[in-house]
């Protein structure tokens, strides 16, 4: 059966960690097997990372630059070329590619992400590979995706792809580093996100990589969140993703969510940048977890940052712990003088009739 998958790859699987220089059999054998899947009948989306660190061998650079100007500028100049590669290699099997660059500004305006969904369904129906990349050159740092796993699992969310692969340098995730400990245990199969709260995962990557191991855990949920099944295999064995849906079990598999959430609401949850805070009573957290109700004002005893009405905002336990997003009908300097009140009390508060709920049921989206 014909199906959509998200493969991303990064920079420590392209690159060669001694010299920094491309890994050309690696990409090239990624390539081959990408296009098998072509010729399967597979949809195909490869997100690639590399901009920069090409760009830095490409300038004789031996580290990533921490600069931000200086690292957009190397990103412009890598980003041609790996694309360049990829269409050299890709031309090379007679299969059309595309260069997909996107900011997370593309995701966060309603109408801009369903633009970027049409684009990539008309891509797929021509039968041609996007490859996607963060547009580091011209991403500011409130608007960043920061980390290509976040991206391709955004990406796999918005084109309802049924497997999201991220290639990396180790061959599946472990209770800990693996690089660091030698007695970290392999984990193989995750049904719930929850079940890794034990596992360390340092502080970053490699030298040359950016999000690490914790990255690609919160990929996971966002992916698995929007029914992506989700693996963290190895990059340099591209015949294992051959293997994988052939069922074999190779690196560490999540389960998607057996009820994921709809594309409005992975909008909500993920797509949109939260400006603000509000923390809940218990009752409130009660009322929206386990009765699906809306936030009212009276269960709101504190609220944290500067938004406006129809902004994303956190919805908080007491503990600070994180149980939902939704969309706000009021401002936070509202919100200030209204919460904890009854809402037969806000329009005398206000001084004018405000909507009936803070966070409207259909507008909420509970942490999974
Ligand atoms: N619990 C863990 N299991 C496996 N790898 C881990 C873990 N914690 C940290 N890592 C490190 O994460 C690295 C991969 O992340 P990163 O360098 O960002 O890769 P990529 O460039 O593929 O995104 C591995 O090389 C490994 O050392
Ligand atoms: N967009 C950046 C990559 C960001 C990133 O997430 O890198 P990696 O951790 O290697 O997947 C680039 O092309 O260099």
């Amino acid at each position: 059966m014909a199906q959509t998958l998200v493969i991303k790859i990064g920079t420590s699987s392209l690159t060669q960690s001694d010299s920094g220089q491309l890994a050309l059999s690696t990409i090239a054998s990624l390539i081959e097997v990408l296009c098998t899947l072509r010729h399967h009948g597979h949809r195909v989306i490869l997100v690639s990372s590399g901009a920069v660190g090409v760009g830095c061998a490409r300038l004789g650079l031996t580290e990533r630059p921490k600069a931000i100007a200086l690292k957009q500028a190397i990103a412009a100049v890598g980003q041609g070329r790996l694309m360049r590669i990829y269409d050299d290699l890709f031309t090379a099997m007679q299969q059309p590619i595309a260069q997909v660059l996107l900011t997370r500004g593309d995701l966060v305006e309603r109408s801009r992400y369903v633009n970027a969904y049409q684009t990539f369904q008309a891509l797929l129906q021509l039968g041609v590979v996007p490859i996607v990349n963060e547009n580091d050159t011209v991403a500011v740092e409130e608007l960043k995706f920061g980390d290509n796993d976040t991206l391709s699992a955004l990406v796999a969310g918005l084109v309802d792809a049924d497997w999201l692969f991220l290639l990396t340098d180790v061959d599946r995730l472990y209770s800990a580093d693996p690089r660091r400990n030698p007695d970290a245990e392999p984990i193989i199969r995750v049904q719930r996100i929850e079940e890794l709260a034990s596992v360390n995962t340092g502080t970053s990557g490699t030298a040359w990589g950016t999000g690490g191991m914790i990255t690609k855990i919160s990929a996971a949920r966002i992916a698995t969140d929007a029914g992506v099944r989700t693996v963290i295999t190895q990059g340099r064995s591209p015949q294992n993703l051959l293997k994988i849906l052939a069922g074999e079990s190779i690196g560490t598999q999540f389960e998607p969510q057996p009820r994921p959430i709809n594309a409005r609401q992975r909008w909500i949850a993920h797509g949109l940048i939260p400006t603000g805070t509000l923390i809940l009573d218990d009752g409130a957290v009660n009322a929206i977890r386990q009765l699906g109700r809306s936030l009212l004002a009276a269960g709101i005893i504190h609220t944290e940052g500067e938004f406006d009405s129809q902004d994303a905002v956190r919805l908080c336990d007491r503990t600070g712990q994180e149980i939902a997003r939704g969309l706000v009908n009021y401002t936070s300097a509202e919100l200030q003088k209204i919460q904890g009140r009854r809402s037969e009390d806000i329009p005398n508060i206000l001084g004018y009739a405000g909507a009936e709920t803070v966070v409207h049921r259909d507008n909420l989206v509970l942490n999974s």
